[in-house]
Protein backbone atom coordinates (compact mmCIF):
# COMPACT_ATOMS: atom_id res chain seq x y z
CA UNK A 1 0.00 0.00 0.00
CA UNK A 2 0.98 3.63 -1.00
CA UNK A 3 0.21 6.12 2.26
CA UNK A 4 0.43 9.85 2.15
CA UNK A 5 0.38 11.48 5.73
CA UNK A 6 0.03 15.26 5.22
CA UNK A 7 2.05 15.67 2.31
CA UNK A 8 2.54 19.80 1.27
CA UNK A 9 4.58 20.51 -1.63
CA UNK A 10 5.16 24.43 -3.23
CA UNK A 11 7.00 25.44 -6.21
CA UNK A 12 8.43 28.94 -4.60
CA UNK A 13 4.82 30.80 -3.96
CA UNK A 14 2.51 28.57 -5.47
CA UNK A 15 0.81 25.51 -3.50
CA UNK A 16 1.10 22.32 -5.53
CA UNK A 17 -0.26 20.11 -2.59
CA UNK A 18 -1.77 21.61 0.29
CA UNK A 19 -2.44 18.55 2.77
CA UNK A 20 -2.97 15.14 1.32
CA UNK A 21 -3.52 12.27 3.79
CA UNK A 22 -4.70 9.04 1.35
CA UNK A 23 -3.73 5.33 0.99
CA UNK A 24 -3.78 3.57 -2.26
CA UNK A 25 -4.63 -0.26 -2.46
CA UNK A 26 -2.18 -2.33 -3.27
CA UNK A 27 -2.39 -4.39 -6.59
CA UNK A 28 -5.55 -1.80 -8.15
CA UNK A 29 -5.20 0.88 -9.95
CA UNK A 30 -5.97 4.20 -8.23
CA UNK A 31 -6.31 6.97 -10.77
CA UNK A 32 -5.48 10.59 -10.03
CA UNK A 33 -7.89 12.99 -11.61
CA UNK A 34 -9.25 16.56 -11.36
CA UNK A 35 -8.41 19.67 -13.29
CA UNK A 36 -5.23 21.40 -14.79
CA UNK A 37 -3.06 22.53 -11.73
CA UNK A 38 -4.51 20.58 -8.99
CA UNK A 39 -1.36 18.96 -8.66
CA UNK A 40 -1.78 15.68 -9.80
CA UNK A 41 1.67 15.40 -11.11
CA UNK A 42 3.25 16.58 -8.33
CA UNK A 43 1.35 13.58 -6.10
CA UNK A 44 3.29 11.42 -8.71
CA UNK A 45 6.52 12.67 -8.60
CA UNK A 46 6.44 12.45 -5.33
CA UNK A 47 5.85 8.31 -5.15
CA UNK A 48 9.34 7.80 -6.93
CA UNK A 49 11.15 11.18 -5.56
CA UNK A 50 11.15 13.09 -8.28
CA UNK A 51 10.39 15.90 -5.94
CA UNK A 52 10.35 15.62 -1.99
CA UNK A 53 7.63 17.15 -0.04
CA UNK A 54 8.04 20.02 2.21
CA UNK A 55 6.09 18.59 4.74
CA UNK A 56 4.20 14.78 5.54
CA UNK A 57 5.43 11.52 4.25
CA UNK A 58 4.75 8.74 2.06
CA UNK A 59 5.21 5.25 3.29
CA UNK A 60 5.26 2.13 0.57
CA UNK A 61 4.84 -0.66 2.44
CA UNK A 62 4.90 1.02 5.68
CA UNK A 63 8.41 2.35 4.94
CA UNK A 64 9.20 6.05 4.08
CA UNK A 65 10.41 6.67 0.81
CA UNK A 66 13.07 9.19 1.99
CA UNK A 67 14.19 6.17 3.58
CA UNK A 68 15.97 5.02 0.15
CA UNK A 69 17.56 6.91 -2.41
CA UNK A 70 15.94 8.05 -5.46
CA UNK A 71 17.99 5.44 -7.79
CA UNK A 72 16.95 2.80 -5.66
CA UNK A 73 13.67 3.40 -4.99
CA UNK A 74 13.14 4.04 -8.95
CA UNK A 75 14.46 0.64 -9.91
CA UNK A 76 11.67 -1.09 -8.27
CA UNK A 77 8.98 1.63 -10.16
CA UNK A 78 8.05 1.79 -13.46
CA UNK A 79 7.00 5.19 -14.94
CA UNK A 80 4.93 5.83 -18.24
CA UNK A 81 4.68 9.17 -19.35
CA UNK A 82 2.55 10.42 -22.50
CA UNK A 83 5.76 12.02 -24.34
CA UNK A 84 9.35 11.69 -23.60
CA UNK A 85 8.49 7.77 -24.02
CA UNK A 86 10.84 5.98 -26.05
CA UNK A 87 14.71 6.53 -26.87
CA UNK A 88 14.36 7.66 -30.04
CA UNK A 89 17.78 5.72 -31.40
CA UNK A 90 17.30 2.76 -29.25
CA UNK A 91 15.55 -0.33 -30.93
CA UNK A 92 12.21 -1.87 -29.30
CA UNK A 93 14.10 -4.52 -27.91
CA UNK A 94 16.57 -1.54 -26.40
CA UNK A 95 13.94 0.56 -25.41
CA UNK A 96 12.04 -2.51 -23.04
CA UNK A 97 15.25 -3.68 -21.95
CA UNK A 98 16.71 -0.55 -19.83
CA UNK A 99 15.91 -1.52 -16.80
CA UNK A 100 17.67 -5.20 -16.61
CA UNK A 101 20.23 -4.19 -18.55
CA UNK A 102 21.25 -1.75 -15.60
CA UNK A 103 20.24 -4.61 -13.23
CA UNK A 104 23.01 -6.40 -15.19
CA UNK A 105 20.74 -9.85 -15.98
CA UNK A 106 22.31 -12.30 -17.67
CA UNK A 107 21.40 -12.31 -21.37
CA UNK A 108 19.32 -15.27 -20.95
CA UNK A 109 16.96 -14.11 -18.52
CA UNK A 110 16.67 -10.63 -20.13
CA UNK A 111 15.89 -12.40 -23.86
CA UNK A 112 13.15 -14.94 -21.67
CA UNK A 113 11.93 -11.79 -19.94
CA UNK A 114 11.46 -9.90 -23.69
CA UNK A 115 9.77 -12.70 -25.03
CA UNK A 116 7.28 -12.41 -22.45
CA UNK A 117 6.56 -8.59 -22.42
CA UNK A 118 6.20 -8.74 -25.94
CA UNK A 119 3.92 -11.74 -25.47
CA UNK A 120 1.84 -9.63 -22.88
CA UNK A 121 1.39 -6.40 -25.16
CA UNK A 122 0.43 -8.04 -28.12
CA UNK A 123 3.36 -6.99 -30.19
CA UNK A 124 4.71 -9.62 -33.01
CA UNK A 125 8.31 -10.51 -32.11
CA UNK A 126 9.12 -8.51 -36.39
CA UNK A 127 8.84 -5.44 -34.05
CA UNK A 128 11.89 -6.27 -31.80
CA UNK A 129 14.58 -4.97 -33.98
CA UNK A 130 12.02 -1.52 -34.83
CA UNK A 131 13.08 2.44 -33.80
CA UNK A 132 10.63 4.54 -31.94
CA UNK A 133 9.77 6.39 -35.62
CA UNK A 134 8.35 3.28 -37.14
CA UNK A 135 6.03 2.86 -35.12
CA UNK A 136 2.08 4.33 -34.73
CA UNK A 137 1.24 5.92 -31.47
CA UNK A 138 -0.71 3.04 -29.85
CA UNK A 139 2.40 0.71 -30.63
CA UNK A 140 4.72 3.09 -28.84
CA UNK A 141 2.65 2.89 -26.21
CA UNK A 142 2.51 -0.25 -25.68
CA UNK A 143 6.20 -0.38 -26.17
CA UNK A 144 6.16 1.95 -23.16
CA UNK A 145 4.12 -0.33 -21.00
CA UNK A 146 6.46 -3.27 -21.52
CA UNK A 147 9.36 -0.88 -20.46
CA UNK A 148 8.04 0.14 -17.43
CA UNK A 149 7.40 -3.57 -16.33
CA UNK A 150 10.46 -5.10 -17.90
CA UNK A 151 12.05 -5.57 -14.22
CA UNK A 152 8.71 -6.51 -12.39
CA UNK A 153 8.51 -3.56 -10.65
CA UNK A 154 5.90 -3.66 -7.34
CA UNK A 155 4.31 -0.21 -8.35
CA UNK A 156 3.50 1.05 -11.81
CA UNK A 157 3.34 5.60 -12.56
CA UNK A 158 1.71 6.18 -15.43
CA UNK A 159 1.26 10.50 -16.07
CA UNK A 160 -1.54 10.64 -18.57
CA UNK A 161 -0.17 7.58 -20.39
CA UNK A 162 -2.68 7.69 -23.69
CA UNK A 163 -3.25 11.06 -24.17
CA UNK A 164 -1.56 11.72 -27.18
CA UNK A 165 -3.58 9.05 -28.84
CA UNK A 166 -6.38 9.46 -30.64
CA UNK A 167 -9.68 8.25 -29.33
CA UNK A 168 -10.15 5.41 -31.15
CA UNK A 169 -7.09 3.57 -29.98
CA UNK A 170 -6.80 4.92 -26.83
CA UNK A 171 -10.02 2.73 -25.70
CA UNK A 172 -8.06 0.13 -27.47
CA UNK A 173 -5.41 0.52 -25.52
CA UNK A 174 -7.34 1.36 -22.34
CA UNK A 175 -9.03 -2.29 -22.39
CA UNK A 176 -5.77 -3.77 -23.51
CA UNK A 177 -4.29 -2.20 -19.97
CA UNK A 178 -6.93 -3.32 -18.31
CA UNK A 179 -6.66 -7.03 -19.44
CA UNK A 180 -2.57 -6.86 -18.90
CA UNK A 181 -2.99 -5.89 -14.71
CA UNK A 182 -5.39 -8.25 -14.73
CA UNK A 183 -2.62 -10.35 -15.19
CA UNK A 184 0.25 -8.53 -13.60
CA UNK A 185 -1.68 -7.07 -10.60
CA UNK A 186 0.43 -3.87 -10.15
CA UNK A 187 -0.23 -1.06 -7.86
CA UNK A 188 -0.96 1.15 -10.57
CA UNK A 189 -1.37 5.12 -9.80
CA UNK A 190 -2.55 6.19 -13.08
CA UNK A 191 -2.68 9.98 -13.93
CA UNK A 192 -5.58 11.23 -16.23
CA UNK A 193 -7.79 14.14 -16.77
CA UNK A 194 -10.23 12.20 -19.14
CA UNK A 195 -12.94 11.64 -16.68
CA UNK A 196 -14.23 8.63 -18.93
CA UNK A 197 -10.53 6.90 -19.36
CA UNK A 198 -11.03 7.34 -15.00
CA UNK A 199 -14.23 5.14 -14.40
CA UNK A 200 -13.25 2.63 -17.09
CA UNK A 201 -10.07 2.04 -15.46
CA UNK A 202 -10.02 2.91 -11.83
CA UNK A 203 -10.45 0.62 -8.84
CA UNK A 204 -9.88 3.46 -6.62
CA UNK A 205 -10.61 6.95 -8.04
CA UNK A 206 -9.34 9.78 -6.24
CA UNK A 207 -10.21 13.27 -7.38
CA UNK A 208 -8.34 16.49 -6.41
CA UNK A 209 -8.96 19.82 -6.33
CA UNK A 210 -6.65 22.94 -5.25
CA UNK A 211 -4.06 20.33 -4.13
CA UNK A 212 -6.10 18.60 -1.99
CA UNK A 213 -8.48 15.17 -2.16
CA UNK A 214 -12.30 16.14 -2.54
CA UNK A 215 -13.37 12.46 -3.04
CA UNK A 216 -12.00 9.45 -3.06
CA UNK A 217 -13.16 5.72 -3.23
CA UNK A 218 -14.82 3.06 -5.64
CA UNK A 219 -16.24 5.23 -9.20
CA UNK A 220 -18.88 3.28 -8.80
CA UNK A 221 -19.54 5.00 -5.38
CA UNK A 222 -18.63 8.28 -6.43
CA UNK A 223 -20.67 7.87 -9.75
CA UNK A 224 -23.44 7.30 -7.03
CA UNK A 225 -22.93 9.67 -4.50
CA UNK A 226 -20.66 12.38 -5.92
CA UNK A 227 -19.22 14.36 -2.43
CA UNK A 228 -20.85 17.88 -3.49
CA UNK A 229 -21.06 20.33 -6.78
CA UNK A 230 -17.51 20.13 -7.17
CA UNK A 231 -17.34 16.34 -8.28
CA UNK A 232 -20.91 16.35 -9.58
CA UNK A 233 -19.78 18.83 -12.39
CA UNK A 234 -16.60 17.32 -12.71
CA UNK A 235 -17.79 13.64 -13.34
CA UNK A 236 -20.94 15.53 -15.67
CA UNK A 237 -24.11 15.01 -16.59
CA UNK A 238 -24.38 11.74 -18.15
CA UNK A 239 -23.37 9.59 -14.98
CA UNK A 240 -25.57 7.14 -16.27
CA UNK A 241 -23.88 6.10 -19.77
CA UNK A 242 -20.20 6.81 -17.49
CA UNK A 243 -21.56 3.99 -15.28
CA UNK A 244 -21.36 1.77 -18.80
CA UNK A 245 -17.85 1.92 -18.88
CA UNK A 246 -17.83 -0.02 -15.39
CA UNK A 247 -19.11 -3.47 -17.05
CA UNK A 248 -18.69 -5.62 -19.29
CA UNK A 249 -19.60 -7.28 -22.09
CA UNK A 250 -18.72 -10.85 -21.47
CA UNK A 251 -21.37 -10.53 -18.02
CA UNK A 252 -24.69 -9.40 -20.36
CA UNK A 253 -23.60 -10.74 -23.91
CA UNK A 254 -25.62 -13.65 -25.39
CA UNK A 255 -25.40 -16.96 -27.34
CA UNK A 256 -25.06 -16.95 -30.76
CA UNK A 257 -25.46 -19.80 -33.19
CA UNK A 258 -23.32 -18.88 -35.91
CA UNK A 259 -23.88 -20.79 -39.25
CA UNK A 260 -20.86 -21.78 -41.62
CA UNK A 261 -20.72 -22.42 -45.64
CA UNK A 262 -21.43 -25.33 -46.27
CA UNK A 263 -23.35 -26.25 -43.70
CA UNK A 264 -27.28 -25.68 -42.79
CA UNK A 265 -28.12 -22.65 -40.66
CA UNK A 266 -27.84 -24.26 -36.95
CA UNK A 267 -32.07 -24.45 -36.19
CA UNK A 268 -31.65 -21.64 -32.92
CA UNK A 269 -30.82 -18.94 -35.51
CA UNK A 270 -33.47 -20.08 -38.20
CA UNK A 271 -36.27 -17.26 -36.53
CA UNK A 272 -33.72 -14.63 -37.15
CA UNK A 273 -33.88 -12.22 -40.03
CA UNK A 274 -30.11 -12.65 -40.44
CA UNK A 275 -27.28 -15.36 -39.15
CA UNK A 276 -23.38 -13.95 -38.43
CA UNK A 277 -21.36 -16.11 -40.44
CA UNK A 278 -17.72 -18.01 -39.16
CA UNK A 279 -15.28 -20.02 -40.08
CA UNK A 280 -14.24 -23.77 -39.70
CA UNK A 281 -12.37 -21.83 -36.37
CA UNK A 282 -14.77 -19.60 -35.55
CA UNK A 283 -13.60 -16.65 -36.77
CA UNK A 284 -15.93 -14.19 -37.80
CA UNK A 285 -16.45 -14.11 -41.71
CA UNK A 286 -19.18 -11.96 -42.05
CA UNK A 287 -23.18 -12.41 -41.74
CA UNK A 288 -26.20 -13.59 -44.20
CA UNK A 289 -29.89 -12.77 -44.36
CA UNK A 290 -32.28 -15.74 -43.99
CA UNK A 291 -35.57 -14.46 -45.91
CA UNK A 292 -36.63 -17.21 -47.48
CA UNK A 293 -34.36 -20.13 -46.87
CA UNK A 294 -35.60 -24.27 -46.61
CA UNK A 295 -34.03 -25.08 -43.06
CA UNK A 296 -31.72 -28.04 -44.28
CA UNK A 297 -30.51 -25.94 -47.15
CA UNK A 298 -26.59 -25.69 -47.27
CA UNK A 299 -25.05 -22.06 -47.37
CA UNK A 300 -23.73 -21.20 -50.01
CA UNK A 301 -20.54 -18.67 -49.92
CA UNK A 302 -22.10 -15.79 -52.28
CA UNK A 303 -24.66 -15.44 -49.51
CA UNK A 304 -22.52 -14.02 -47.30
CA UNK A 305 -21.86 -10.55 -46.89
CA UNK A 306 -17.80 -10.24 -45.93
CA UNK A 307 -17.73 -7.80 -42.58
CA UNK A 308 -13.93 -7.30 -41.06
CA UNK A 309 -14.22 -8.24 -37.59
CA UNK A 310 -11.75 -5.66 -36.40
CA UNK A 311 -14.29 -2.52 -37.44
CA UNK A 312 -17.49 -4.60 -36.25
CA UNK A 313 -16.43 -6.57 -33.06
CA UNK A 314 -15.97 -5.58 -29.64
CA UNK A 315 -14.31 -8.41 -27.02
CA UNK A 316 -16.20 -9.98 -24.32
CA UNK A 317 -13.53 -8.03 -21.98
CA UNK A 318 -14.60 -4.78 -23.59
CA UNK A 319 -16.57 -2.18 -21.94
CA UNK A 320 -20.72 -1.38 -22.40
CA UNK A 321 -19.28 1.42 -23.02
CA UNK A 322 -16.84 0.51 -25.96
CA UNK A 323 -20.08 -1.44 -27.03
CA UNK A 324 -22.12 1.60 -27.17
CA UNK A 325 -19.68 3.76 -28.81
CA UNK A 326 -19.63 1.12 -31.58
CA UNK A 327 -22.91 0.56 -32.16
CA UNK A 328 -23.12 4.75 -32.61
CA UNK A 329 -20.10 4.96 -35.10
CA UNK A 330 -21.91 2.27 -37.48
CA UNK A 331 -25.34 2.63 -37.22
CA UNK A 332 -26.06 -0.94 -36.34
CA UNK A 333 -28.08 -2.64 -32.46
CA UNK A 334 -26.51 -5.67 -32.57
CA UNK A 335 -22.54 -6.40 -32.81
CA UNK A 336 -20.46 -9.46 -32.89
CA UNK A 337 -18.60 -10.23 -29.50
CA UNK A 338 -15.04 -11.79 -29.66
CA UNK A 339 -12.77 -13.64 -27.77
CA UNK A 340 -8.93 -12.73 -27.31
CA UNK A 341 -8.60 -15.08 -30.22
CA UNK A 342 -10.88 -13.27 -32.27
CA UNK A 343 -13.26 -16.33 -32.68
CA UNK A 344 -16.78 -15.64 -31.91
CA UNK A 345 -18.40 -16.18 -28.91
CA UNK A 346 -21.52 -13.91 -28.33
CA UNK A 347 -23.42 -10.97 -29.64
CA UNK A 348 -24.90 -7.76 -27.70
CA UNK A 349 -28.11 -5.56 -28.24
CA UNK A 350 -28.72 -1.79 -28.04
CA UNK A 351 -31.76 -2.83 -26.18
CA UNK A 352 -29.60 -4.73 -23.56
CA UNK A 353 -27.61 -1.60 -22.76
CA UNK A 354 -30.21 0.19 -22.66
CA UNK A 355 -31.97 -1.57 -19.97
CA UNK A 356 -28.98 -1.73 -18.16
CA UNK A 357 -27.98 2.12 -18.49
CA UNK A 358 -31.44 3.02 -16.75
CA UNK A 359 -30.81 0.31 -13.67
CA UNK A 360 -29.39 1.34 -10.55
CA UNK A 361 -28.48 -2.25 -9.58
CA UNK A 362 -25.40 -4.14 -9.04
CA UNK A 363 -23.62 -5.46 -12.03
CA UNK A 364 -20.15 -7.20 -12.89
CA UNK A 365 -17.56 -5.04 -13.53
CA UNK A 366 -15.28 -5.49 -16.39
CA UNK A 367 -11.77 -6.95 -16.17
CA UNK A 368 -9.29 -5.17 -14.91
CA UNK A 369 -11.64 -3.26 -12.23
CA UNK A 370 -12.86 -5.25 -10.23
CA UNK A 371 -14.62 -3.28 -7.01
CA UNK A 372 -12.15 -3.44 -3.56
N1 LIG B 1 8.48 23.12 -11.33
C1 LIG B 1 7.47 23.95 -11.03
N2 LIG B 1 7.72 25.24 -10.72
C2 LIG B 1 6.72 26.08 -10.41
N3 LIG B 1 5.41 25.74 -10.35
C3 LIG B 1 5.11 24.47 -10.65
C4 LIG B 1 6.11 23.51 -11.02
N4 LIG B 1 5.49 22.33 -11.25
C5 LIG B 1 4.17 22.53 -11.06
N5 LIG B 1 3.93 23.82 -10.68
C6 LIG B 1 2.62 24.39 -10.35
O1 LIG B 1 2.03 23.60 -9.32
C7 LIG B 1 0.66 23.39 -9.55
C8 LIG B 1 0.37 21.90 -9.63
O2 LIG B 1 1.06 21.37 -10.76
P1 LIG B 1 0.91 19.86 -11.27
O3 LIG B 1 1.75 19.72 -12.48
O4 LIG B 1 1.15 18.93 -10.15
O5 LIG B 1 -0.63 19.84 -11.64
P2 LIG B 1 -1.44 18.89 -12.60
O6 LIG B 1 -2.74 18.67 -11.95
O7 LIG B 1 -0.62 17.70 -12.95
O8 LIG B 1 -1.64 19.80 -13.88
P3 LIG B 1 -1.86 19.38 -15.43
O9 LIG B 1 -3.12 18.57 -15.49
O10 LIG B 1 -2.01 20.71 -16.11
O11 LIG B 1 -0.63 18.63 -15.85
C9 LIG B 1 0.33 24.13 -10.85
O12 LIG B 1 -0.20 25.36 -10.51
C10 LIG B 1 1.67 24.29 -11.53
O13 LIG B 1 1.69 25.46 -12.31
Amino acid sequence: MIRFEGIHKSYDEKQALAGVDIELPTGKISVIIGPSGCGKSTFLKLINRMIDPDDGQILIDGSPVLSRSPHQLRLGIGYVIQEIGLFPHFTVEENILIVPRLLKWPDRKKAERLGELMKLIGLSDGYRGKYPHELSGGEAQRVGVARALAADPEILLMDEPFGAVDPLNRSVLQDEFAAIQSKVQKTVVFVTHDIDEAVRLADHLVIMRDGKVVQAGAPEEILQKPAGRFVRDFIGADRAIKRLSLFSLRDIMQPVYPARVGEPVPPEARDKAYVWVVSREGYLNGWAELEGRKPAEELGAEEVTRVTAAELAVFETSSLRTALSRMMGQGIRNLPVLNREWQLVGQVNLRDIEQLAGSEGDLPRAEGVSAQ
